[in-house]
């Protein structure tokens, strides 16, 4: 048994994790881990939980002292410290937030206004984007989860980009994200009377997933990629929608592109490309670990039009999470992860 412990279990994302671990045959939950409510039950907090998982929240310091595999789950600025300490004691580490993402220190700088003080920690980071880093992700002990909208772009675009059937590095795309993206705190923008029979975009060209984005594009791209991203707020709990526009070079069919999908990700469990004339509709992976992406053409200008859809709790932050846990664990990578969406 994987001895597990979560820090920030009370946020969004850490009691999602909680739920779905709950459900891990490999995992004894040893420690959960919650700021404001340590001493509580965390049914107290979250009543989903009572009779079936009352432990109480403890210390950051507890989790990671009983646990061998850690969870954080927390605003990005804080995770450094726990990875040091797991880094010391040889235990492995996966971060939610988005401190072990980008590579280059310029960039988070940049971006969210903040240094990298354990620089020793961040040649040790991996990418946690499964279905294409899986050989490294098996060798880390940190890990940086991706970005819930650059997880459903990133598997939108990789066989495209790895094939290089894009005709220009510019792409645009927007991305339409549920409330549960912007995490517990309240704030103006998502209280409901304010959300609700409301539909806007925010961070319009400016969203701190912009450089990471283009850093994974870039990758599978052996070139540089850049993107003009633009998130949207949808009234709805859970979700994601990207929309994705490409040139394709003039020599590339739609029917290759097709074929291209197929062999990359049919034998990816949680990635389905939809067969064509479907659009993928973020009602049918909600409360699941799937990526579900079409493709459409748009034949008066030759142009590549990707919809990928993804839970943000799910393959954006929690089942992502555990199923990079999964592999570092080898074993089989969709345990605990194969649950389908409700279909109403
Ligand atoms: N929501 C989503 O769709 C996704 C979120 N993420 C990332 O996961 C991380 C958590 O997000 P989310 O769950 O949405 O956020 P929430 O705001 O819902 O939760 C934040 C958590 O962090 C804890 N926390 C806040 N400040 C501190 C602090 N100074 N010291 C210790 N703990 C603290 C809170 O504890 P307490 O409440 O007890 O004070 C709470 O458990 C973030 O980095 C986010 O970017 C990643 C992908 C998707
Ligand atoms: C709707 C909403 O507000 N979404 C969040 C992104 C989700 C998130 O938590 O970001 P990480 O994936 O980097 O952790 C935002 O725009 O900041």
């Amino acid at each position: 048994m994987i001895k597990v412990g979560i820090i920030g279990v009370s946020g969004y994302a850490g009691v999602e994790l909680l739920r779905l671990l709950l459900n891990h045959d490999d995992v004894e939950i040893v420690s959960i881990g919650a700021r404001s409510y340590q001493g509580q039950p965390i049914s107290e907090m979250y009543p989903s939980f009572y009779g079936i998982c009352d432990m109480i929240c403890e210390s950051d310091d507890d989790v990671l002292k009983k646990a061998d595999m850690i969870f954080a789950s927390l605003p990005h600025g804080l995770s450094e410290k726990y990875a040091k300490y797991c880094n010391d004691h040889q235990k492995k580490f996966i971060d939610l937030g988005a401190d072990f993402r980008l590579d280059k220190e310029q960039d988070y700088q940049e971006w969210y206004n903040l240094d990298y003080n354990e620089k020793e920690l961040h040649h040790k980071q991996v990418y946690g984007l499964c279905e294409v880093n899986r050989d490294k992700i098996k060798e880390a002990t940190i890990i940086g989860n991706p970005g819930c909208y650059p997880t459903s772009i990133t598997l939108g675009l990789y066989p495209l980009l790895k094939e290089g059937m894009n005709k220009n590095n510019h792409f645009i795309i927007d991305s339409k994200s549920g409330t549960t993206g912007a995490g517990k705190s309240l704030s103006e923008d998502t209280h409901f009377p304010r959300c609700n029979e409301s539909f806007h975009p925010y961070k319009l060209a400016t969203h701190r997933h912009t450089p990471e984005i283009e850093q994974e594009l870039s990758k599978m791209a052996h070139d540089d990629i850049h993107v003009t991203f633009v998130p949207h707020l949808l009234p709805v709990n859970r979700g994601i929608v990207s929309t994705i526009y490409v040139d394709l070079k003039d020599d590339i069919q739609f029917s290759d592109i097709i074929k291209i999908y197929h062999d990359y990700y049919d034998q990816e469990y949680f990635i389905r490309v939809l067969k064509t004339g479907k659009v993928a509709d973020l009602k049918f992976v909600k409360y699941s670990n799937f990526c579900d992406i079409s493709l459409h053409y748009d034949k008066r200008y030759h142009k590549l039009i990707i919809v990928s859809t993804i839970d943000n709790m799910v393959k954006g932050a929690a089942g992502q999470a555990i199923q990079n846990m999964n592999i570092m664990y080898d074993i089989e990578e969709t345990k605990g992860l194969k649950m389908v969406s409700p279909s109403f």
